[in-house]
This record gives structure tokens, sequence and C-alpha cells, in this order.
């Protein structure tokens, strides 16, 4: 049986009006079930990418003249954005699509539970009742996403009055409320000390391992790419410089592809462990020395990695 593609990214590129381009000719598959980081310098494009996956912002139109380009993001096989445009479908697409920002993730004035209860809101067909307020069903729905996540207790503290990594936490079970299939977060341990970063990652992998969720995640310490992400999609100056096994990403490959810049992606003292358990779909580990990954060669073209990835 193929698996299926959840995301399809065909050579997008995308500037702020005069700017110069902040994505370059970017093309990316992923796959249900998998659990991919994206990786790069501030200011690489990630942020970026990840909002144009979402249907948040427009990619540029492809040039009249072809050039090879399709400028096409599809996401569950339906066009999320063609020709500079999001399209008709993205609502539908939104609502099978999480997203986990940097912060700004709850409305601060609401409890814990109704922001969660948010999550409900694509599901329904009809508007709520009379005040707005949600129904048991949704409560008793949102109050098993927050105790999944650890933080049940914290239900009826506003939004404001919680910590980021509460909030982060949050953000996430509302995810699960709204049943998104495909879970985006942009750097949701930014502003996060580690133990609430593991934290945090370790619930993404448990929601992509045990439910199958597919999660791309952008982060800026490559140490957590490596423990918790088979894959990693490296961006620099707007443009994919690698696409391949976290395993791969040692100190010396990452300074290859990033000169300096890289040391923008450690945490001081950070040594990348010598045997990566990974696992690429649900159910399916594989253990990759790190030693014995082929010899990587940093992608040029969009034709290489998706060499690659088809290996
Ligand atoms: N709305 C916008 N208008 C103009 N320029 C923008 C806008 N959004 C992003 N940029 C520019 O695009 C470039 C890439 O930004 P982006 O936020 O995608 O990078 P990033 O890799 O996520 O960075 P960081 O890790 O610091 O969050 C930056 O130079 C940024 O200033």
């Amino acid at each position: 049986m193929r698996t299926e593609t959840v995301v399809e990214v065909c050579r997008i590129s995308k500037s702020f009006g005069r700017q110069s381009r902040v994505l370059c000719d970017v093309s990316l598959t992923l796959k249900r079930g998998e659990m991919v980081a994206l990786i790069g310098a501030s200011g690489s494009g990630k942020s970026t990418l990840i909002r144009t996956i979402g249907g948040l912002i427009p990619v540029d139109a492809a040039p009249a003249n072809g050039d090879g380009a399709c400028g096409v993001v599809r996401l569950f096989g339906l066009p999320m954005q063609e020709n500079g445009r999001v399209t008709r479908h993205a609502k539908a697409l939104r609502a099978r699509t999480g997203v986990i920002f940097q912060q700004f993730n709850l409305v601060p004035r609401l409890s814990v539970l109704t922001n969660v209860c948010i999550g409900s809101l694509g599901q329904r067909r009809t508007l709520l009742g009379a005040g707005g307020y949600f129904a048991a069903e949704d409560k008793r729905t949102a109050m098993r996403a927050l105790d999944r996540v650890g933080i049940a207790q914290l239900a009826l503290q506003r939004g404001s009055d919680i910590s980021g990594g509460q909030q982060q936490r949050a953000a996430i079970a509302r995810t699960l409320v709204q049943r998104a299939e495909l879970l985006l977060a942009d750097e949701p341990l930014a502003s996060l000390d580690p133990s609430s970063s593991k934290r945090v990652m370790n619930i993404l992998s448990d929601l992509n391992r045990e439910d199958g969720i597919t999660v791309l995640v952008s982060l800026h310490q490559v140490e957590y790419a490596i423990k918790y992400c088979p894959r990693t999609i490296a961006l620099r100056n707007g443009a994919i410089v690698y696409d391949g096994p976290s395993a791969a990403l040692g100190r010396d490959f990452l300074n290859e592809i990033y000169g300096e810049e890289s040391e923008q992606l450690f945490v001081p003292g950070f040594d990348a462990p010598a045997v990566h358990a990974v696992s690429t779909l649900p159910g399916e580990d594989v253990s990759v020395p790190a030693t014995t990954v082929p010899s990587l060669r940093i992608a040029s073209s969009p034709a290489q990695i998706d060499a690659r990835q088809t290996a």
C-alpha cells in the first residue's frame, strides 16, 4: 500500500514587497505519520514556510514563462495554494491542520478550557447557542485533551495566567480537540526552558506515534531534531540545503552546510549522540548508527532532494 502524501510543496517562492525572496524554489513532501524537523538559522525562512503550508500567507505566483516552477501547496491531495492564491479548499484543509505558534496561542482573558474548546469550532456546521457557550460534550472532550497533555488541573485558569510551556501544551490540546491530522508547529520551544521544551517535544512525539498525526516542527536547536524527529529539512537563506535523516546532523556536517551560522543551532556543550533510535512511521522503529549513515551530499537542487526522499 502506498503511504499517503499529506503535504506536497512544489517549487514555491515567497517575497514580501520589494524585498529579495524569503523562500526560493522550495519543494518538499511529507507522508502521513512522519515527524519532521525544520531547522535553520534565524531569518532562514522557517516561519514563512510553515505559514505558507498552513495557507496563512500566499506564495508568489509562478512566473508567466513557466520556467518549470509550479508554485503549488497541496494538503491531503487538494490544493491549498496555487497561482499565488489561497484556494477555496483552504477552509476545509485548515480544519484538518493544527498550527502552533511561538507564542500568543491562547486568548489571554478566556479560560484554558474555553481556549481548548475553540478547537471544536471547525467541526461545527451550526453556530454556538445563545451566549456562545460550549456544550457539555465539547467541554468533556477538551478536558480529556488537557488531561492528555498533563494540565487538566489548569482548566479554569485564564490563558494569560499559565506558563509559556503550559500555554504550548494547551495549544496542542486544542489541536487534539480539532482532530487535526497534520500539526504545523512554528518554533514551539522558542521561549521555553529545557524541561518545558522536553515535555512539549515528548507530547508531540506521542501524538505522532500513538495517533499517527503528521508533524512538521520548526526548531532552533538541532539536538531536539536529532532526538525526536527521524527526518530533518534544513533551510538556509530560504532554500532547502538538506533533507534527510536527522541522525546525520553532526557538528561537522552542519558546519559544512551552514559555516559559522551552524553555531546558532547548538546549545552549548552539545555533542551529537552516536546512535539515534528513530521512528519513520508509527510502529516502525529503526536505529541509525550515525557512523553508518551514507555520506550525505548537501542538496543543491529540488531534483536531488526528491531523489533522496524516494530512495
Ligand atoms: N510579513 C513580513 N514582511 C516582511 N518581511 C518578512 C515578513 N515575514 C518575514 N519576513 C522576513 O523574511 C525573512 C524570514 O523570516 P522567517 O520569520 O520566516 O524566518 P525564521 O527562520 O522563522 O526566523 P526566526 O528563527 O528568527 O523566527 C526574514 O528576513 C524576515 O524579516
